[in-house]
This record gives structure tokens, sequence and C-alpha cells, in this order.
């Protein structure tokens, strides 16, 4: 090796250290909260547990506090793991940001829609979202007729398959839940085999893979202009350019298709908006506009299909688990409903059990384990912490859910816990409503019908161990469904009013 080629390196050695000295210890204010050292250009990234990182953040914060700080990549981030900071922060519009990071904007097409703009976007694209979904069923009867039209297509499909073990569990109760968002938002009901259905199903699923299966893409994003392929980003463009073209056909067949007059969906709805507003700053204006529009699809779809499927699919391994809160659940099934007629949602105010069976699946599922990123709008202070600008923030819900001093035995499924309430935050979910109401009409419907028993000599999952992509879904498991009635003519299902 040359004298000089050896002086290059050590000269470069030299200022790359200086230089992450400077950035970790002098930099980095006094009241930041603690965390591990990073590695530099990593941060912490290669010290988590690739598969189950929110656990790795859990045994962290056993030794640096409730609020602790990581770093991914060159991004500062918090973890909190303390369920009243987490609702005191998150219910603080000064942490009510999003990261504007390269994944977060190749997703949405920009920083558009509702899950990752920010500020005024954020405010008018979600304030319409929430009016217009409400004109096409959010929170009200005709919601409940949409769910169970797909929960029938389930019942049917269980009864046919009746005594053995249920082949694709989750993706039949995805495609379930699917249909009922499918209709509001763009006004078609499809069977569920139907090519377009399942063609939309795979792109939602491969979108979701794709930010889980990229991580340098999340924290190192510049590595695509060196190792495009290595990388994951020449794949990750290819998945994304196909979510985006599917909502983009769905657009344009809209545009053709739409009339004057009462908009047929969602879709309409925003199309109409797009046609009045003149205002060149409004997100709803022309370019602006159909960006928008995309991602607002994209984001009802991404945030509600898989998070209540997986929550779906985590009751049967539960309640296949617990034979005694099964029956204890079927036993209310019987006493306020009934084997005469469907559930109506109105019923949930007689079923408290039934209700904590849904909080506690919903509680040790934590399908979305560290919930979505927030990000601190400005420099400030939180709990004596000093939190700088576009720091990013993650609740852990799974450390949250998991805490012994909030749950005494947590890793034990124990519905009669859940017999009071819990309070709520800003930037919350706006799919609340309709995932209870979709995980109480499936749930009763199911277990009116069937009883769930785990398939003979098969190994069933550690309910504890999960499958982690960016939502935590169960193991694979094998469950039958055995009738609790016989019944000789077809089920009916009817709604009442
Ligand atoms: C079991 C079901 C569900 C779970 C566990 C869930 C969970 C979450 C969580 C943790 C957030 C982040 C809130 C925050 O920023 O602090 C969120 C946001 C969001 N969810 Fe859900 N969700 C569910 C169902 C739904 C449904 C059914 C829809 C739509 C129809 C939906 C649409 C959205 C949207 C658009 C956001 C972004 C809100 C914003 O940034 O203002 N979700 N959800």
């Amino acid at each position: 090796m040359s004298l000089l080629l050896c002086v290059g390196l050590f000269v470069t050695a030299f200022i790359g250290t200086t230089w992450y000295i400077f950035q970790h210890y002098h930099r980095k204010h006094k009241n930041y909260p603690p965390g591990p050292i990073p590695w530099p250009l990593f941060g912490n990234v290669l010290q988590v547990d690739g598969k189950h990182i929110y656990i790795s953040f859990m045994e962290w914060s056993k030794m640096y506090g409730k609020i602790m700080s990581v770093k991914l990549g060159f991004h500062r981030a918090l973890v909190i793991n303390d369920p009243k900071m987490a609702r005191e922060m998150f219910g603080d519009l000064t942490f009510s940001g999003r990261p504007q990071a390269y994944f977060v904007t190749v997703l949405s097409g920009g920083c558009n829609g509702i899950l990752v703009s920010e500020g005024s976007v954020w405010e008018a694209q979600r304030r319409f979202s929430l009016r217009h979904l409400r004109d096409f069923g959010f929170g009200k009867n005709i919601m409940q007729d949409l769910i169970m039209d797909n929960v029938q297509d389930i019942i049917t499909w269980m009864r046919q398959e009746a005594g053995h073990p249920l082949p694709d569990l989750q993706r039949r109760l995805s495609l379930a839940v699917l249909n009922s968002l499918w209709t509001i938002i763009s006004g078609q009901r499809y069977s569920q085999d139907d090519p377009h259905l399942k063609a939309l199903l795979d792109s939602i699923q491969d979108g979701a893979v794709a930010i889980t299966r990229h991580p340098f893409l999340i924290v190192a994003p510049w590595i695509r202009h060196i190792l495009p392929t290595i990388s994951g980003y020449t794949k990750f463009q290819k998945v994304v350019d196909k979510m985006i073209g599917f909502f983009r056909d769905t657009i344009e067949e809209h545009k053709h298709s739409m009339v004057d007059g009462e908009p047929r969906d969602f879709i309409d709805s925003y199309l109409k908006e797009m046609q009045k507003t003149k205002d060149t700053t409004s997100s709803f204006y022309k370019e602006a506009g159909e960006r928008n529009l995309r991602a607002v699809v994209g984001d009802l779809f991404q945030g509600g299909s898989e998070t209540t499927a997986i929550t779906l699919t985590w009751s049967i391994l539960f309640l296949m688990t617990h034979q005694d809160a099964q029956r204890k659940l079927q036993k209310e099934i019987d006493q306020v409903i009934g084997q005469s007629r469907s559930p109506v949602l109105k019923d949930r105010l007689r079923m408290p059990y039934t209700e904590a069976v849904i909080l506690e699946i919903s509680r040790m599922a934590s399908v979305i384990p560290l919930g979505v990123f927030h990000s601190a709008l400005v420099d400030t202070y939180f709990h004596d912490f000093y939190i700088p600008k576009g720091t990013w923030i993650w609740a852990n819900q799974y450390a949250i859910h998991m805490d012994p001093y909030v749950w005494g035995d947590p890793e034990n499924f124990h519905p009669e816990r859940f017999l009071s309430k819990d309070g709520k935050s800003k930037r919350q979910c706006p799919g609340e409503s309709l995932a209870r109401d979709s995980l109480f009409l499936f749930i009763t419907s199911i277990f009116q019908k069937f009883t769930a028993v785990p398939e003979p000599n098969t190994p069933i999952p550690d309910i504890l161990d999960s499958d982690d992509g960016f939502f935590r879904g169960p193991k694979p498991f094998s469950v039958i469904m055995r009738e609790r009635v016989l019944l000789s003519s077809p089920i009916i299902i009817t709604v009442a009013d």
C-alpha cells in the first residue's frame, strides 16, 4: 500500500471519528433522554433484535428509563414505554408531526394524505375524509349492513369447511374486511373470489412488507444510490409503483364514469371537491388534489384492512387456546342474542364480557407494536427532557400492553381485567369505531355459530410469540371450526334496526 493511501485512510478515519464523537457527545443537549451509544452511520439499528425490535426497546428501557433515545441511522428517535407519558405526549399537538423520511415520502407520493402529512394539509385532508366517509356509512347503521354482508361470506365459508382445518384463515378475513372498506371508498362490493379484490389485497400486503423488509431504506436511505438492488430499493420502488398504480387506475375509472349530481362513493366526493377548488394553494387543487386523493385512499386501505383482519386472526387463536373464555363468550352471546337472529351493534351495550374479550385480544395482539411514528414539531421540553424539533417518537405499544406494573400478569389472557375504561389522544386512529364495530360483529357472529378447536396432533404456537413485519401477527396455526347447532335451513342474516 502506498504511503499516500495510508495517510489518506488515516486522515479519513481520524476526521470520521472526531466528527462522530462531536455529534454524539457534544451536540447532544445535556437534558436529552438517555439511550444506548449508537454506532457510526447505522446508529443503534444493528444492536436490536430485527424481528422483535419493540422487545429490544422494552429491555433497554429497564436500563435507560421509560423515555429513552435511540438513533436510526442519522435520525434521532425517542421511545416511550410508559402509558401515561405516551397519552400525555400524543395528546399534545407539539408532538403531532410525522417524520418526513425518505420511505414515507415515497409511499405517499410526497407528504400527502392523512397518515404522513402534517399541518394544514393533514387537518384539511383528515377533516374532509372523516366528514365524507360518514356520508357513505362510517359510524352509521348502513355500516353495520356492509360489515354483515362480509360476515355472512365468512360464516358460509366456515360452514363449508366445518370440521376441517381452515385454510388461509387470515387471507379470508383480510378479504372480508377489505371488501367493506372498498364499498365505502369506491362504491363496489365484490365476491370474496373476485380477482380485483385479491389484487388490491396483494398490493396492500406487498406495500406493508416493502416497509419492513428493507430497513436500510428507512435508516440509511442514501444507500440506494450505491447499492440499489442489495439495499432493496429496486424491489421497493416496484412494489410502491404497483400499489400507487392500482389507486391511480381506480381514480381514473371514477373520473370517466362520474356523473353530475350525488356522488356515488368517497372517491366521487373527493373528485367533486377538487372540481370546486379554485384556491391554487389548497391541497385539493388539481395535481396536489390528485396526489392527496391517492394517498388518502392508500391510508384508508392500509390503515383499515390488515389491522382489523390480523386482530381477528389473533381472536380465533386466543379463543381456541382459552376454551374457558370462549365458553363464557358464547354463554353471553346465547343469553343476549340467542340463535334466532344475527348480532347487531346495539347488543354491545348489553355484552360487557364480549367487549372485555375484544379489548384483551387487542391488548395482547398489539398489532402495531410500535404504533405509528410521531415527530416533534418544535424544539421543546417534556418531563424536563429536551426534545429537539424533528425528533422521531415511537410509543412502544407492546411494552405498554405488557407492562407488569399496569396489568399485573400481562402474559395471561384474562378478559375480566377490562371491566373499566381508557382515555384518548389527538392524532388518533380515525378508524377506531369502524374497527371496534367490525371486531364485535365478526366475533359474535362467528362464535354464535361455531366453536374453535385446535386441529388434533398439530402443534399450537406460543401465544406470546409472533410473526412480525410492520404488523404483529400470530404464528401460523391450524384451527377447526365446529358448528354449535345444526340448522336444517341456510343461515339467514337479518340485521335489526
Ligand atoms: C384494529 C384495527 C386498527 C388499529 C389497531 C389501528 C391503529 C392505529 C394507530 C396506532 C394509529 C396511529 C395513531 C397515532 O398517530 O398516534 C392509526 C392511525 C390511523 N388509522 Fe388506524 N387502526 C385500526 C383500524 C383502522 C381503520 C378501520 C381505518 C380506516 C378505515 C384506519 C385508518 C387510520 C388512519 C387514516 C390513520 C392516520 C391518522 C392520522 O395520522 O391522523 N385504522 N391507527
